[in-house]
């Protein structure tokens, strides 16, 4: 079986994005991971499905899948190159659309210069709805990570976050603690770890290691938590430009339980065919580090 799809990015944050709006198209989460994989498949971080949304007045649903072949709730990131492939594919004329995805209905602006803006609905603390195990709501945690106490802040964009301040992303411990804080036992459905450095209270500098997918040059809901936290802490003021290795976000938050708002690009990069039938999720499934 064929499947045409369309690699695109949102500042460097990949996804290969495909139409099952035009035609159902179902896929495994072997499948999934075997397409994200870089080396044997295209290679994403995460794939997003387009369909049809059966809610009234809701233009579309979009499905959102880690290279892991985990489906979640949000992505920040995709939603704008969601919103490019719909007008690009001529599957909308509409400049706001609203969209069904796990986490809800939320609604994305393409703006007449050709950025997007989405309204993230309102960050979520308690820990219930986050989740994140812990004995009351606090404004920071301590969190043992691999021996060493550290202090995060806890927020849900739909997706969960785990953010700290660090002195220097440049050196910040991404690859060490990244996969110790995701896999972390207080966060019972994993957690992507953010980590900040405040350059001043409209700017900070952000790396993220995601859930399901490793460190990204950028993550959109990250940096809407990040901002969060920030301001939640006192350390930040709306609007807050996030800086991140594949470039800049703009996040505007009122506080208490406002909705978050994030602008900022997406880009096509090719338009493919994929024969299914190729893809080998054997080996992918299997992949180890055998020498
Ligand atoms: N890894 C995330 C999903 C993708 C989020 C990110 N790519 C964004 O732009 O928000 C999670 O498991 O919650």
């Amino acid at each position: 079986m064929n499947i045409k799809f369309t690699k695109m990015h949102g500042i460097g944050n990949d996804f290969v994005v495909i139409d099952a709006y035009s035609s159902v198209v179902s896929l495994s989460a072997n499948q999934i991971r075997a397409i994200a994989d870089r080396h044997f498949g295209i290679g994403c971080d995460q794939l997003l499905l387009v369909e049809k949304s059966t809610l009234p007045n809701v233009d579309f649903r979009y499905r959102i899948f880690n290279a892991d072949g985990s489906e979640v709730e949000q992505c920040g990131n995709g939603a704008r190159c969601f919103v490019r492939f719909v007008h690009d594919k001529h599957l909308t004329e509409k400049n706001e659309i609203r969209v069904e995805t796990m986490r809800g209905i939320i609604t994305l602006t393409l703006e007449n210069n050709g950025q997007v803006t989405v309204n993230m609905g309102p960050p979520r603390f308690n820990p219930d709805q986050i989740p994140f195990i812990a004995d009351a709501p606090a404004e920071t945690y301590s969190l043992d990570v691999g021996g060493e106490e550290i202090n995060i802040s806890a927020v849900s964009m739909g997706n969960p976050h785990a953010v700290q301040i660090v002195a220097n992303t440049g050196s910040a411990p991404v690859a060490l603690q990244g996969p110790l804080i995701e896999a972390h036992p207080r966060f019972p459905e994993h957690v992507n770890a953010g980590f900040m450095q405040i350059i001043d209270d409209h700017h900070i500098r952000l790396r993220v290691f995601e859930r399901g997918s490793g460190e990204t040059l950028a993550c959109g809901s990250g940096a809407c938590a990040a901002v969060v936290a920030g301001i939640k802490l006192g350390l930040l003021n709306s609007p807050v430009n996030v800086s991140m290795r594949g470039g800049e976000l703009n996040i505007v938050w009122n506080g208490n339980n406002s909705d978050v708002m994030m602008t900022g690009p997406a880009e096509p990069v090719f338009d493919g065919e994929l024969d299914l039938s190729r893809i080998d999720t054997q080996t992918v499934a299997t992949q180890t580090a055998v020498i």
